[in-house]
């Protein structure tokens, strides 16, 4: 048997948020800035962000995949979906939940700088540096996690669990 620990309570995400939004409104005083959401993952952390940052902003919203259904990435990202809108010139911020081992980013990153953005920071909600396969650069990081699979607040497993409102970690259950 299994059962969830929560690692992230629901406050403790929104405080953090705050701070992030609070931040990236600072850095960003003056810009127009445009939010790329990683589908599906990222979906919960940019709607609550999005909403702590006072900036004249876009939304689009990217699907890559890589995990599938699976615990471990298979090491080939695939573009599901791609945004709506030319990026060219325009100051893009990617919104991620996790940075596991950086497959994901590193190919975005690649991707969306070949079309001339002004400028490409990163946005993660979690960190997992323990399993960094792909070296990428991080301008904004929610939390630095430890090596578990963790679930709930966009993130699934098995496609389950995104709707949860804290993170929280899926352990065995002693006898
Ligand atoms: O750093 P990496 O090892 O590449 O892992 C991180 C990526 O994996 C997950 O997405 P997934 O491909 O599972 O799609 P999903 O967001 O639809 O769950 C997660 O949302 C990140 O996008
Ligand atoms: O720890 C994780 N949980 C859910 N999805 C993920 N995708 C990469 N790492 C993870
Ligand atoms: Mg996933």
């Amino acid at each position: 048997m299994s059962h969830l620990d929560v690692l992230i309570s629901e406050e403790k995400i929104k405080n953090r948020i705050k701070e992030l939004g609070q931040q990236i409104t600072k850095d960003y005083e003056g810009k127009e800035i445009c939010l790329i959401c990683v589908l599906k993952g990222g979906v919960m952390f940019m709607v609550d962000l999005s909403k702590e940052i006072d900036l004249p902003l876009e939304m689009d919203f990217m699907a890559v995949s890589s995990y599938g259904n699976e615990m471990t990435s298979s090491g080939v990202v695939k573009i599901i979906k791609d945004l709506d809108d030319p990026i060219e010139g325009k100051h893009v911020l990617i919104i991620e939940d996790i940075i596991d081992s950086g497959r994901t980013l590193s190919y975005l990153v690649k991707t969306l700088n070949n079309r001339k953005p002004a400028s490409l920071r990163i946005c993660t909600l979690l960190d997992k540096p323990e399993q960094r396969i792909s070296d990428v650069q991080v301008d904004y990081v929610g939390f630095t996690i430890p090596d578990e699979f963790v679930l709930g607040y966009g993130l699934d497993y098995m496609q389950k669990y995104r709707n949860l409102p804290y993170i929280a970690v899926m352990r065995e259950t002693e006898e």
